[in-house]
């Protein structure tokens, strides 16, 4: 028998991010709650993430978000700051960042249809600001979304597959965001992007990286 999880209420979703080092204010708790009862409900019908209750969806999925926030706070970005989250599936790590960090124009990018229809839901319930979806393949964004000063990726596609990708999508002073479970040298990257920094955070147990790139090739 499993056991019954209540559905997210804001004051536990509060609760739980509070354990986990964070504040964030009761509209935000009450919009990522709303994140995860979607999350929730629409997993039992398409295949959108791996955890199946809300408890798991958030210290597992949605953490990663509030720590990347964090960085992006430090980070100069232009005032008409573009930002493209590749691959962004249910909404990771855009949407619940959204909360957290509101700078400029940001676009999540999704090629499958259900997927996109997730997405438009969540955004029509949420209202983030700034934030769109572009429904189609991330090698063939339109010119209206170039250049890019953000590119974020997180589970989309092997990193010595994606420089080359973003290297074409960035501005030439833009920035690469990749979230990974194992840290980055700058060998790694030889003369196709600089490592600016890597930065670990912790998700429970597990250590987790955000490579931040720059000056990337365009080959
Ligand atoms: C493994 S999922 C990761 C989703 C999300 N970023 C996360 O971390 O949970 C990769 C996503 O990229 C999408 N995708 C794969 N190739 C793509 C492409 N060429 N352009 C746009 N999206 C793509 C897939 O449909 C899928 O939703």
């Amino acid at each position: 028998m499993t056991a019954h999880t209540p559905p997210p209420d804001p004051p536990a979703v509060q609760a739980m991010v509070r354990e986990s080092g964070y504040e964030i204010s009761e509209v935000q708790a009450e919009l990522l709650a709303v994140y995860l009862r979607l999350l929730e409900q629409w997993n039992t019908r398409i295949n959108l993430v791996g955890p199946r209750k809300w408890p798991q969806m958030l210290s597992q999925l949605v953490a990663d978000s509030w720590h990347l926030a964090a960085l992006l706070q430090e980070l100069q970005w232009p005032h008409q700051c573009q930002s493209l989250d590749l691959g962004a599936g249910a909404g990771l790590p855009g949407i619940p960042l959204r909360l957290f960090w509101t700078h400029g124009r940001y676009t999540l990018v999704e090629i499958r249809q259900k997927r996109v229809a997730f997405l438009h839901n969540a955004l029509a319930q949420m209202e983030l600001p700034g934030t769109a979806i572009h429904h189609g393949r991330a090698e063939e964004l339109p010119e209206t979304l170039l250049p890019a000063h953000l590119v974020l990726s997180r589970a989309f596609m092997p990193w010595h597959q994606l420089l080359p990708l973003a290297g074409s999508l960035l501005d030439k002073t833009g920035r690469l965001i990749i979230l990974s479970n194992t840290p980055a040298r700058q060998e790694m990257f030889a003369e196709r992007a600089r490592l600016v920094q890597v930065r670990p955070y912790q998700i429970g147990d597990q250590t987790r990286y955000f490579w931040v790139l720059d000056r990337l090739a365009r080959v």
